[in-house]
């Protein structure tokens, strides 16, 4: 009681809580001997059949490489590979592991998790004639408290995999595919455009970040509705405001490939229905100036509008379209969003699609329907927040004695954030950019004065 009473006027309250914790886990670990155990043994090969290659076990592996704690383990496995990628390139990746006899333990909803990784086998440094050479049989083992087994199973696992396929595609160097001929051809994709280098409204950025961060979340909702578990965005805005890079930077956060398709390219319906088959999950389409890719005619003949049943029943035809009246038929921007619409609801998921355009005045109102493109995103002049992220970006600046100058010529003049950028790059000092920036929207507003005056005297002269 004595030493209770001194420890609680002693001890802070942070103090005493872990040593409360101390205690409950020292007891949790005592009476553990008591419960029953089970253990899923998880092993990297079978000898036959389609398990022979256990993508578990590799599941299992990465997910504990970002568990273990190197300064824990007494012995440790480090491996390094080198990936080529078809364009020359080539990308290191680092795998730290297990050795025989090691064990690490993870928390999951509160349960304990233990694993083992063990080896069996092998070849014992035996040599010699008739000696086959074996290689050890490798095995993780899980093992809990038997009352965890349905958590093991029905939750714990599945998060391992998920959580493996997560870390795969951030090790992955990302792709951008372009439709050649009846196929997609790809290079590594390397734009550096992310949410924090994107100079738009915050407030518009946050929206957008939300709605991708809600759609990767939502695979059980869209399965419950019976709806495609696809999302569509439609960038407009003048050139130079950052439509393509705000694809590139939502690519790089969903670590998303990227599928360009130029819709020039694709002349029949049967091509069309061809590449978007071919689209992977967890990939993004993008068609960019959408308002360039269908002529007017197409929009006005009812007649040209391909529905779906008309691709449905064109599965036979051949991309050369020589044989069949619908196979003539060229793309159209009704038998385009009938194949997103209906194809994509039968095959794959976890899809984005992306049209961009400068003029949205000019799209087919099929295109602007409600439920068509579920979020309309308006890329704008560069206004004063958005300068300030391409002021940090380019110079590492947050404030300048031009600044007020600055903000008040951007209220004054329409200047997209690629001018203001190319402005920024002019020199590698930030005295040297915000000056020739300035003076370029000095320029700008005295030219915007002149044409106005100019406007106006031309209207008086109508007038006389
Ligand atoms: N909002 C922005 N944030 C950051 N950089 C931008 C932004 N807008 C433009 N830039 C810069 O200008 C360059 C061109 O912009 P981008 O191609 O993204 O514009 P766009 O709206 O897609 O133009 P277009 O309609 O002509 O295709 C980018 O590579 C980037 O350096």
């Amino acid at each position: 009681m004595l030493a209770r009473g001194m420890a609680r006027e002693l001890l802070p309250e942070e103090l005493r809580a872990a040593v409360r914790w101390g205690a409950a886990f020292v007891r949790a670990r005592l009476g553990a001997g008591d419960k029953e155990r089970h253990t899923i043994v998880i092993r990297r090969q079978f000898d036959t059949g389609c398990y022979s290659e256990n993508h578990l076990f590799d599941a299992a592996r990465a997910y504990l490489a970002t568990k273990i704690d190197p300064r824990a383990m007494r012995r440790l496995c480090l491996a390094r590979s080198r990936h080529k990628e078809p364009d020359g390139s080539s990308s290191w990746s680092t795998l730290l592991c297990m050795d025989d006899g090691g064990s690490t333990t993870d928390a999951f909803e509160g349960v304990e998790f233990r694993w083992t990784s063990i080896e069996t086998g092998g070849d014992d440094g035996k040599k010699g004639k008739g000696h086959h050479r074996t290689t050890p049989r490798e095995t993780l083992e899980l093992s809990f408290d038997a009352e965890h087994t349905d958590t093991a199973l029905e939750r714990y696992v599945p998060f391992i995999m998920s959580t493996a396929d997560q870390l795969q595609r951030l090790d992955r160097a990302l792709k951008i595919f372009m439709n050649e001929g009846r196929s997609w051809h790809g290079i590594n994709h390397h734009h550096p455009a992310t949410f924090d280098t994107l100079a738009m409204d915050s407030a518009l950025k946050r929206a957008v970040i939300d709605d991708l961060d809600r759609f990767l979340k939502r695979k059980e909702y869209y399965r419950r509705i019976g709806k495609a578990w696809k999302r569509g965005y439609l960038l407009h805005g003048p050139p130079g405001t950052g439509k393509s890079s705000l694809v590139a930077a939502m690519a790089n956060y969903l670590r998303f490939n990227l599928y360009d398709l130029d819709l020039s390219e694709v002349r029949l319906n049967s091509a069309l229905q061809r590449l978007l088959i071919a689209m992977p999950n967890k990939s993004i389409l993008v068609i960019e100036d959408i308002d360039c890719c269908f002529d007017a005619k197409s929009r006005e003949d009812p007649k040209m509008l391909v529905s779906a049943d008309a691709y449905n029943s064109s599965d036979s035809s051949d991309d050369d379209g020589h044989t069949g009246a619908h196979k003539q038929q060229n793309v159209t921007l009704s038998g385009l969003l009938n194949f997103i619409d209906g194809l994509w609801s039968t095959s794959g998921e976890e899809r984005i699609i992306v049209f961009t355009t400068n003029y949205k005045d000019r799209l087919d109102p099929a295109l602007l329907r409600r439920g068509r493109m579920d979020m309309h995103i308006y890329m704008g002049f560069c206004c004063w927040e958005a300068f300030k992220t391409l002021a940090r970006n380019y110079h590492l600046v947050d404030d300048h004695v031009l600044f007020p100058e600055i903000q008040e010529l951007l209220a004054a003049v329409e200047v997209t954030p690629a001018e203001v950028s190319e402005m920024l790059l002019r020199s590698e000092d930030a005295d040297v950019a915000l000056r020739v920036l300035t003076e370029f929207l000095h320029n700008k507003r005295r030219k915007a004065r002149k044409e106005e005056t100019q406007i106006k005297n031309d209207k008086v002269e109508k007038a006389m």
